[in-house]
């Protein structure tokens, strides 16, 4: 099933929930809409699903106007952050309630649970409630299935797990998904394309690959966790050091990786204050005298210990520009 959505504001009281958003999802495609908290993911949710109504715009599914249509009439699927389960009914029950028709072996064994049926809900694990929940939303084998924070409850290692089989299931159902997450990992593993939202409006819409490589701000470059953004001068250097002429006046952003460190020879001098390991590579962040704190991912064997001095060179394949911030 595919969704359009176009020019749709939602508003509470004099506040702007969502903005003027427009949004396409093709048949099959899997979206995640990523965002701080309050930046109106949930609200975009609750508009498709038709739990919230749009103070202008309209929403499509298949070409079809449904912007008045009522949640049971959309034949969408909706997994909800506050989903309760029924504790002391079976799985079975629970997948059932509301899906009397509903394939429980079959769907007990799309989400990993083959033989849990007759187990009360109350005895499992959170992973494994979050599957039931699962199970219970693809019941009625909607066309587009919503996922609001499909694994928010769980543990990083959990999550980790469960997403590789959520993306590898809507692979196999081909059923399209819009999914809400704030956890870019996540997004980044779960979706075809992500949706960046920052205060009720779009801030970005790419895949995961695209938007990683190029932010369209310096709003999504933070969210994303870069923090080497710094304005480069006329001159073509920073306070980090020289970079080429082409960046000479724009506002950059220097991948850690590309900050590089060598005992001698760099342009700009600075020490060690942290250095934490994190498996493949080490994290540094340098201090450099009056410039602002730079971060450096290196390669274990060679990475420098706190309090060493090192000279950096800025490689200018990982350095992108920014689009400087449009003012309202
Ligand atoms: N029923 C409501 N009445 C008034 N304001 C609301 C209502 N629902 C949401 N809002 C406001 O609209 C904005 C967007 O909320 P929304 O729940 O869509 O954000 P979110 O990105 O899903 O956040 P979170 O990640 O915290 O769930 C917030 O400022 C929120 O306070």
């Amino acid at each position: 099933m595919s969704l359009s959505v176009a020019g749709v504001s939602v508003r509470f009281g004099n506040k702007n929930a969502l903005l003027d958003v427009d949004l396409e999802v093709a048949d099959h495609e899997v979206v995640a809409v990523l965002g701080p908290s309050g930046s109106g993911k949930s609200t975009l949710l609750r508009v498709v699903a038709g739990l919230q109504e749009p103070s202008s715009g309209t929403v499509r599914l298949d070409d079809v106007n449904v912007t008045r249509v009522p949640p049971h009439r959309r034949g969408v699927g909706l997994m909800f952050q506050d989903h309760v389960l029924f504790p002391h009914r079976d799985v079975a029950g629970n997948i059932r309630f509301g899906n009397s028709r509903a394939d429980i072996g079959s769907l007990l064994g799309l989400v990993g649970l083959p033989d849990a049926g007759r187990r009360r809900v109350d005895t499992l694990s959170g992973g494994e409630q979050q599957r039931v929940a699962l199970a219970r939303a693809l019941a009625p084998s909607p066309k587009l299935l919503m996922l609001d924070e499909p694994l928010g409850q769980l543990d990083r290692e959990l999550r980790e797990r469960l997403v590789v089989e959520l993306r590898r299931l809507f692979v196999r159902l081909g059923t399209t998904v819009l999914a809400v997450t704030h956890d870019q990992r996540e997004a980044f593993a779960l979706a075809d394309r992500v949706v960046v939202m920052t205060e009720g409006r779009i801030a970005q819409i790419g895949t995961p690959r695209e938007i990683w490589e190029q932010p369209a701000s310096e709003f999504v470059a933070r969210f994303l966790g870069f923090t080497n953004i710094v304005d480069v001068d006329g001159g073509a250097s920073t306070p980090w050091g020289a970079v080429p002429p082409a960046f000479a006046g724009e506002r950059i952003l220097v991948r850690p990786a590309g900050v590089l460190l060598t005992p001698t020879s760099g342009d700009a001098m600075g020490k060690v204050e942290v250095a934490t390991f994190a498996g493949e590579r080490v994290d540094i962040l340098l201090a450099i005298p009056g410039a602002p704190p730079l971060k450096a991912h290196c390669p274990p064997a060679t990475a420098p210990e706190p309090g060493d001095e090192v000279s950096v060179r800025l490689d200018p394949a990982q350095i992108v520009v920014l689009p400087r911030e449009s003012p309202e």
